[in-house]
């Protein structure tokens, strides 16, 4: 194992860190991560990945609160060895895994996420057909996407292997899955694609907390 050692690479335009850093300020400051909730990955050209050490305050990282890992989960690189990586690394694992394309992925809590994950007890929740889900790649008229849920087990790596198992027989619709009572996790090529996934995914429930309110949906 290295210890983090300062280098080229420690560059606003090369290191992730810095975009990771400036996006969870941006998320923890819409409330979509509070505290030390929620995860943020960006994936390197070997395969390994950075991502944020487990129970830091997610408005005020630095470079030093990452930890970068391997696909299967060894640690390469951290600013000193009390630092652990995020408790749900296994599940931006799976999603790298199962996702050669994807360069960043992120996780974030919200109160909208909480509350439409129990919009429905099935294994999907069908999205409303808004423009919005254009952004998430789907251009359809009148489309009917589903985000796949799954259930927030307190062992993570069971969580993790249901998403394994599911997306292996079933890719989803979306770049996107949602953790019952827990988070959304969406994927992208790149870290401005996961951001702008974040926000649209936000934005749809926030839509569909409202419209159930109004009874339009
Ligand atoms: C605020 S507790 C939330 C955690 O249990 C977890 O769900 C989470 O998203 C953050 O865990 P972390 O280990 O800091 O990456
Ligand atoms: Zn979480």
């Amino acid at each position: 194992m290295l210890n983090y050692q300062p280098s080229v690479t420690n560059s606003k335009t090369t290191d992730p860190r810095f975009e990771l850093s400036d996006a969870a300020r941006y998320f923890y400051r819409q409330d979509w991560m509070v505290g030390t909730a929620g995860n943020l990955s960006a994936r390197l050209p070997d395969d390994s990945f950075w991502i944020t050490a487990s129970g830091k305050a997610k408005g005020e990282l630095s470079t030093s609160d990452f930890v970068r890992v391997t696909l299967t989960g060894e640690i390469l690189e951290r600013a000193s060895a009390n630092i652990k990586p995020s408790a749900e690394t296994i599940i931006h694992q799976v999603i790298y895994s199962l996702f050669p394309a994807a360069q960043a992925c992120y996780h974030v809590h919200s109160i909208e996420v909480n509350l439409v994950s129990h919009f429905t007890e099935k294994l999907n929740l069908l999205l409303p057909p808004l423009e919005m889900v254009k952004g998430l790649g789907v251009w359809e008229e009148n489309p009917q996407v589903a985000i796949p849920i799954f259930e927030n087990h307190l062992e993570v790596p069971q969580i993790a292997a249901e998403i394994s198992d599911r997306f292996s027989t079933q890719l989803p619709q979306v770049p996107a899955l949602l953790i019952r009572n827990h988070g959304v996790t969406v994927w992208a090529d790149s870290l401005t694609s996961a951001r702008n996934y974040v926000e649209l995914i936000e934005y749809i429930f926030r839509y569909m907390v409202a419209a159930r309110q109004a009874g339009i949906f």
